[in-house]
C-alpha cells in the first residue's frame, strides 16, 4: 500500500486549491516518532524542509499545535519558520501564559510528585499549564495503570484531565486543541484546513472539521478524522505531496 492512500491524494488535491489555507499539525507521534524520553523526540529527517516548503506557498499558513509548551516545542523540534505556534493544548496561543497559573501548576506538581517518585521508571513533566505523569518507561503495566488512576484520584476533580499515549496530564486551564484550531481559522479567515494528529487530544480538532477540510489520523485507534496514515514516515510523504501540489 502506498504511504498516501488514493482517497487522501484526491482530498489533498482538492484542498491545495483553497485559500486562505491552514495547515496545522500535532508534533509528537506525527512530525516526530515517539521516544522514551520526551526531550529525545526529534523531528523526522526531512520534515523541517517539507513544512517550510508548504509554508512558503502563497496564502498558506502552517501551525504547530502541541500539548508541549511552546518553548519546549521549539527546542525539541528545532523548527524555525514563519509558523503559528500553539502550545499547552491551546492554552499558549500567541504568547506566554499569565504568571498566576504557575502557582496552581506548582501546587499540582507537589501533589503528584510523591506518587510518581514511588513508581520506578515514572516521570513527572512540569509544563506551562499542566503537569504530566509519564509511564512509558514503567516496565510493570499494572503499576503503570495504577499510577495513572492514583494521579487522577489525587487531584481536584474540577481540573482538566487529558489522557494520552502512556501519559496523563492534569491541566490548570480548560484549553483544548479544537478551540485553538477554530480560533486560528477565524484569525486567518481560512477557507479550509488540514489537520494531522495521533492522540486523544487531537480528536477535539478532528471533531471541528467540516466538509472542505482534511483530517488525518496518524496510526491506529478510533477517530473522527476522515483519513488515516500509518506513521510519521507516511506524514512526511503527505507533507511532500502537499508541497508539490501547492508549488
Ligand atoms: O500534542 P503533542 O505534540 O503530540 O504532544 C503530546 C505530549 O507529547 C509528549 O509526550 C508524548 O511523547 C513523548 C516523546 O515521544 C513520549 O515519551 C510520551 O510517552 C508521549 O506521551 C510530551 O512529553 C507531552 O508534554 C505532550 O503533551
Amino acid at each position: 500500500m502506498s504511504a498516501v492512500p488514493d482517497g487522501l491524494v484526491a482530498a489533498l488535491t482538492g484542498l491545495a486549491g483553497r485559500r486562505p489555507l491552514l495547515v496545522a499539525s500535532d508534533y509528537d507521534g506525527v512530525l516526530a516518532p515517539l521516544a522514551d524520553e520526551p526531550s529525545a523526540a526529534t523531528a523526522s529527517p526531512g520534515v523541517a524542509e517539507a513544512l517550510a516548503r508548504v509554508a512558503a506557498a502563497d496564502g498558506v499558513t502552517v501551525a504547530l499545535v502541541s500539548g508541549r509548551g511552546v518553548d519546549d516545542l521549539r527546542r525539541v523540534s528545532r523548527f524555525d519558520g514563519p509558523y503559528r505556534w500553539v502550545g499547552s493544548h491551546g492554552a499558549e496561543y500567541g504568547g506566554p501564559l499569565a504568571g498566576e497559573l504557575a502557582g496552581r501548576r506548582d501546587a499540582l506538581a507537589e501533589t503528584l510528585a510523591p506518587l510518581v517518585a514511588a513508581v520506578p521508571g515514572a516521570r513527572l513533566e512540569v509544563k506551562p499549564a499542566s503537569v504530566a505523569v509519564h509511564v512509558r518507561q514503567v516496565t510493570d503495566p499494572v503499576a503503570a495503570t495504577a499510577l495513572l488512576a492514583d494521579a487522577r484520584a489525587a487531584v481536584d476533580p474540577s481540573l482538566t484531565i487529558k489522557p494520552g499515549k502512556a501519559v496523563l496530564e492534569v491541566a490548570v486551564t480548560d484549553a483544548d486543541k479544537g478551540s485553538a484550531v477554530r480560533r486560528l481559522r477565524e484569525d486567518l479567515g481560512a477557507a479550509a484546513a488540514l489537520y494531522l494528529g495521533d492522540d486523544v487530544t487531537d480528536e477535539d480538532v478532528f471533531r471541528t472539521l467540516g466538509p472542505a477540510d482534511v483530517g488525518i489520523k496518524v496510526g491506529e485507534g478510533e477517530t473522527a478524522a476522515g483519513h488515516r496514515v500509518t506513521d510519521p514516515e507516511a506524514v512526511l510523504a503527505v507533507l511532500r505531496l502537499l508541497g508539490d501540489l501547492l508549488a
